[in-house]
């Protein structure tokens, strides 16, 4: 195994022969019902790649709770034990929502008693109306077009145990914040956080949304690679959601195809990519594990934190 000062550096192969340490198993049924999750996600990638993870996580969250339960006895607190939670970062279209969904349901089985939350961070993302305001709806997935204040006290919110705690709901059918719709976080004992922006600095705060963080995830890819996903996820909705008078997109997936395929290059190009260069890319290192993909997102290698 190959290792830098802070990380393991694991390729497939190696990290695949962990799974012969781990007593977490599935039942090939369970396999089954993780690929409908997304018919593309392969069993073996379970069995090889994502089992070896769930240990990892394992470990990390045993630990936890010991030393949760050591602290609160030690500064006589009641015994309650506080969310962990689990953050996940990368560019739009990398396959962060893919692995948070697929997490979210393997942690699920692994722990039956606890709740399993997950959540996004586009809901924190202003409505298109502020963006307009302010003159940036064209920085849509930048740091300014976030909420981070908001976000940041959701994080204390979820840790300290608040109950009930309204999230608001991005829709990506309607390009935009859904008016009086609230998601409600009440109480889980792991909650996972997925977007472009949780490992970044928010401008005007003083704390980090990673500062919550118990473990964090990084999906790494060479931008050409996540340019194709990209371009891909926009030809399959192309085919279904657009074409939905009251999408946002409705009158590109009407118009020409080649057309509408020269404006999402645009997009990537000027948006999602920018935003991968100069404001994801540089928050890579910060994440506990980092997950390299390469063609038809094959993971070839796997970087873990070790310390
Ligand atoms: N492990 C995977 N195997 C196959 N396809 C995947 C995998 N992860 C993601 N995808 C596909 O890549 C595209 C982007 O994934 P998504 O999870 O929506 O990305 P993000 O949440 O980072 O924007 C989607 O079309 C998705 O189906
Ligand atoms: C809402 C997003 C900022 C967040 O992306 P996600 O983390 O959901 O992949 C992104 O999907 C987006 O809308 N970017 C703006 C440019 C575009 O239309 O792709």
């Amino acid at each position: 195994m190959q290792e830098s000062d802070t990380f393991y550096i694991i390729e497939r192969d190696e990290w695949k022969a962990l799974n012969e340490h781990t007593r977490l198993t599935l039942t090939d049924e369970e396999l089954e019902s993780l690929r409908s999750l997304n018919d593309r996600i392969s069993l073996k990638d379970v069995k090889e790649i994502y089992v070896p993870i769930l240990q990892v996580l394992h470990t990390h969250i045993r630990y936890y709770d010991e030393r949760q339960r050591e602290m609160k006895i030690l500064l006589n607190q009641p015994a309650k034990k506080d969310p962990y939670i689990i953050g996940i970062a990368g560019s739009v279209a990398v396959g962060k929502s893919t692995l948070a969904r697929l997490l979210q349901t393997m942690i699920d089985r692994a722990y039956p008693n606890r709740k399993v939350d997950l959540i996004t961070t586009d809901g924190f993302l202003y409505p298109n109306e502020v963006l307009k305001e302010r003159n940036i709806l064209d920085r849509k997935g930048f740091p300014e077009s976030y909420d981070m204040k908001r976000l940041i006290t959701f994080m204390g919110d979820v840790k300290s145990g608040r109950r009930n705690i309204e999230v608001p709901v991005y829709s990506h059918k309607f390009y935009d914040i859904v008016p009086d719709e609230q998601a409600v976080i009440d109480q889980p004992d792991i909650l996972i956080v997925e977007g472009i922006n949780v490992l970044q600095l928010p401008a005007n705060e003083k704390i980090f949304v990673s500062d919550f963080f118990d473990f964090s995830f990084y999906v790494d890819a060479e931008p050409e690679r996540i340019e194709k996903w990209y371009l891909e996820r926009f030809g399959l909705l192309l085919d279904t959601a657009f074409q939905n008078p009251t999408n946002y997109y409705y009158d590109v997936a009407m118009g020409n195809r080649k057309e509408a395929f020269d404006m999402a290059k645009e997009v990537w190009q000027d948006v999602n990519l920018t935003n991968l260069e100069e404001y994801i890319l540089p928050t890579r290192f910060r994440a506990d594990m980092i997950i390299h993909k390469t063609t038809d997102h094959y993971i070839d290698q796997l970087l873990l934190k070790k310390h």
